[in-house]
């Protein structure tokens, strides 16, 4: 059977409840918004092939609950994750705040070699701004991460924020790419996926399983 990807990564969305993340992967994966605010219980994901330099890269895309209690079944992810997106919204200085506290968690779980990516999202809520776009590049520049801003609402800046963080795990990874590269047929025991594709994590607890 003809391969249908070269390599299979995950990557994972972070950052407060309400900031946008499973409107982002919605938006990216299935082109389409809904602007009610369900929030994911413990862990979704979703699955989309990109090819990014040649090479087709099946990247599995993790949405994790932003709520407090939510964060011990939440951060059992973080260490196998290659790519990390960090995620405030600009109408909310806390959210921003809340990055730092983020941006030290993936420090202590996260393998060394993540790559993140900082994202400020619901840019098309200009007149509810409370987050200078010039904070996000400082916070983005002191902690060495790309920035863009974002809005799922309107679909700007989604292809191109998912495809430079695969472009980055890419390159952190090539040296391995050999070993990462797998065939189709051997997709489930590589990627040790907890549930099949568009089910959530296969444990019951999502509740949102990408309506939005
Ligand atoms: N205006 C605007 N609203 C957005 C945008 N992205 C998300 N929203 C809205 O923000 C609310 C929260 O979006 P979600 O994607 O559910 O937020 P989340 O970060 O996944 O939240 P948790 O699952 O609780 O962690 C919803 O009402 C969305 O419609 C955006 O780019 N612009």
């Amino acid at each position: 059977m003809a391969k249908q990807y070269d390599v299979l990564f995950r990557l994972l969305l972070l950052g407060d409840s309400g900031v946008g993340k499973t409107c982002l992967l919605c938006r990216f994966t299935d082109n389409e918004f809904h602007s009610s605010h369900i929030s994911t219980i413990g862990v979704d994901f979703k699955m989309k092939t990109v090819e990014v330099d040649g090479i087709k890269v099946r990247i599995q895309i993790w949405d994790t609950a932003g709520q407090e209690r939510y964060q011990t079944i939440t951060k059992q992810y973080y260490r196998r994750a290659q790519g990390i997106f960090l995620v405030y919204d600009i109408t909310s200085e806390r959210s921003f705040q809340h990055i730092m506290k983020w941006a030290s968690d993936v420090d202590e779980y996260a393998p060394e070699k993540v790559q993140k990516i900082l994202i400020a999202n619901k840019a098309d809520e200009e007149q509810k701004r409370q987050v200078a776009t010039e904070q996000g590049i400082k916070l983005a520049k002191e902690y060495g991460m790309d920035f863009f801003e974002t809005s799922a609402c309107t679909n700007y800046n989604i292809k191109e924020s998912f495809t430079r963080l695969t472009e980055l795990v890419l390159q952190a990874h090539k040296k391995e790419l050999d070993v990462l590269r797998v065939s189709i047929n051997d997709e489930l025991s590589i990627a040790d996926l907890e549930g099949e594709e568009g089910k959530g994590d296969g444990s019951g607890n999502s509740q949102k399983a990408c309506w939005c």
